[in-house]
């Protein structure tokens, strides 16, 4: 006997059921395959350029994405089809096609990709712009009729209105000391101001930032390390490269997700022990506890998945819309003439703008459709993907598959815009064509199901920052720099977000007579 050890008859079959298994797994493997071959084959996809083995079209954009999409759309179609490395993906690039998406096949294409950031950062997508079904629809009505409703809007015009004082009197100190302002840098802090104030009541920028030294200081390190991360995982695209950390994407986003989550979690258990201070509105932060309260569906997660999302959707996208439309005035000064002499009409010279008084400025609105218009701020929107197969102008479209929305490339096409590449409000002037995401040639804030909860918020952000500092200041260009010199160069990739490359710089000078400056509380 030789115990403890096989027998070789016992060897031979164990060898040939191993043989046995690998061939199943091999048939089975060459059958699934060639069952997705000849289904792809099937398909009739929409029109695109030729694919590399393995990598598709990744190759096809580069560092300026939507300029490459752009370019490839106007050779391929309103409706083209890339793959970008296993992702079976569609451009957008009219507003019939786009109303198609949005409209007519809109629950059909209200999914959103899921990827690694949506994991680490978004709680495995339980915030509201990355989640799908019942989860979406629950916090969207959350949002929708919460936080973002027109009465909540109002609780927070005085707060508003404090935080763009701050930023014009900024501005004013520097002017009188004949120093200018860089415009990105102000803006952002007026925008993520206004967020964190609406969010949790306090500031985190600048010398008047409310919230402690060590909060402020770690929320701006933050910020700037989650642009520094990126938003592009290469495992996302390509699976068998899931393993790599090229550029250490993956090791960046994880630290940083942990160091938001720990800054969430702080102020969720701030607001827990304090509970709502109405001095200016209640904070969302409170208004979502409060809910909680009633409804345990409401968990921390998503509750801190919203208020990331509302800081990283909320506050770059409002601020580059911003300096895009004071880059467009300085380098258009008959434009700006025009402006001002609609706020000397409506507003006059002896009291400062006042929220009421945005419905009348109809030009100043007209320059932030051109605005939206020319310059995107989120130049292929927010993707969306498709929930089941489904057809499209004939074309099949799979299940899974991810829409890009070229809304630069509709911007500048001349099949929609006269002399698209010139920026011109006039063209706005009493047009019915709006950016709610009913005229589907403008839809900075998407459309359909999924558009931006924040767009009303939005606009009179932008709106409001503009007339007040428009009215209130004189702005001028560096000593020696003509509108001409004001150059309008994109820079991306950091985010999904098209900032301007080169600050804007001005000089701001009062405008008014000094006593209503004084009387407003802004003493410079
Ligand atoms: C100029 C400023 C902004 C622009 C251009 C913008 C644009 C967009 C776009 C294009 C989408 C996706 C729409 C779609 O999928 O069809 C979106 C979604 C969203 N935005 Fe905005 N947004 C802005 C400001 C804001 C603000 C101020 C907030 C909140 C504080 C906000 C919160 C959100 C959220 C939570 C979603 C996800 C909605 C959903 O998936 O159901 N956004 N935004």
């Amino acid at each position: 006997m030789e115990s403890g050890r096989e027998t070789p008859r016992l060897k031979v079959k164990e060898n040939w059921f191993r043989g046995v298994v690998i061939a199943l797994v091999l048939v089975w493997t060459f059958q699934l395959i060639s069952v997705i071959y000849r289904r792809r084959n099937r398909l009739k996809l929409p029109p695109g350029p030729p694919r590399w083995p393995v990598l598709g079209n990744l190759l096809s954009l580069g560092k300026m994405a939507h300029h490459d999409m752009a370019n490839l759309s106007r050779k391929y179609g309103e409706l083209m089809y890339l793959k970008l490395g296993v992702v079976n993906s569609v451009v957008v690039s009219s507003p019939e096609m786009a109303k198609e998406f949005y409209k007519v096949q809109d629950s059909v294409f209200s999914g959103r990709p899921r990827g690694f950031q949506s994991k680490v950062m978004f709680y495995d997508s339980q915030d509201l712009i990355l989640s799908v079904g019942d989860h979406w629809r629950f916090i969207r009505k959350v949002a929708a009729v919460e936080l973002f409703s027109p009465k909540r809007i109002k609780e927070f015009t005085d707060a508003r209105r404090e935080e763009i004082m701050i930023t014009a009197l900024q501005m004013l100190e520097k002017g009188k000391a004949g120093e200018t302002v860089k415009a990105d840098g102000v803006l952002l802090a007026l925008s993520f101001n206004n967020i964190t104030r609406l969010l949790f009541g306090k500031t985190y920028y600048g010398p008047k930032a409310t919230g402690e030294p060590a909060d402020s200081a770690e929320f701006q390190r933050l910020i700037m390390a989650n642009n520094a991360a990126g938003f592009l995982v290469i495992g996302d695209f390509l699976p068998f490269l899931k393993f790599l950390d090229l550029g250490g994407t993956k090791a960046k986003m994880r630290m940083n997700a942990q160091a938001f989550d720990a800054f969430l979690s702080k102020r969720l258990n701030e607001h827990r022990m304090k509970g709502p201070s109405e001095q200016s509105g209640i904070a969302i932060v409170d208004a979502l506890l409060q809910i909680q309260r009633e409804d345990t569906a409401l968990t921390d997660n998503t509750i801190k998945g919203l208020l990331l999302d509302m800081i990283l959707a909320g506050a770059e996208t409002v601020s580059d819309v911003k300096q895009w439309a004071l880059t467009e005035l300085m380098r258009h000064p008959e434009i700006l003439q025009k402006v001002a002499v609609e706020l000397d009409d409506v507003v006059g010279r002896d009291r400062l703008v006042e929220e009421a008084d945005l419905v009348q400025l109809t030009y100043l609105q007209a320059v932030v459709k051109e605005t939206f218009r020319l310059h995107p701020v989120l130049p292929f929107l927010v993707p969306h993907e498709s929930l089941a197969d489904t057809k499209v102008a004939g074309y099949d479209i799979p299940k899974g598959t991810r829409v890009f929305f070229n809304t630069y490339g509709m911007g500048r096409d001349p099949k929609i815009w006269e002399d698209p590449l010139t920026f011109n409000p006039d063209r706005f002037v009493n047009s019915p064509i709006n950016v709610k995401g009913q005229c589907y040639e403008l839809t900075p804030f998407g459309s359909g199901r999924r558009i931006c909860v924040g767009l009303n918020y939005a606009m009179i952000l932008i709106d409001f920052t503009l007339a007040q500092l428009l009215h209130m200041c004189e702005l001028s260009l560096p000593h020696g720099m003509k509108p001409s010199d004001v150059d309008v160069e994109e820079s991306f990739g950091e985010q999904i977000t098209v900032p301007k490359l080169h600050p804007l710089e001005i000089m701001a000078k009062p405008r008014l007579p000094l006593n209503v400056y004084s009387e407003a509380g802004v003493i410079f």
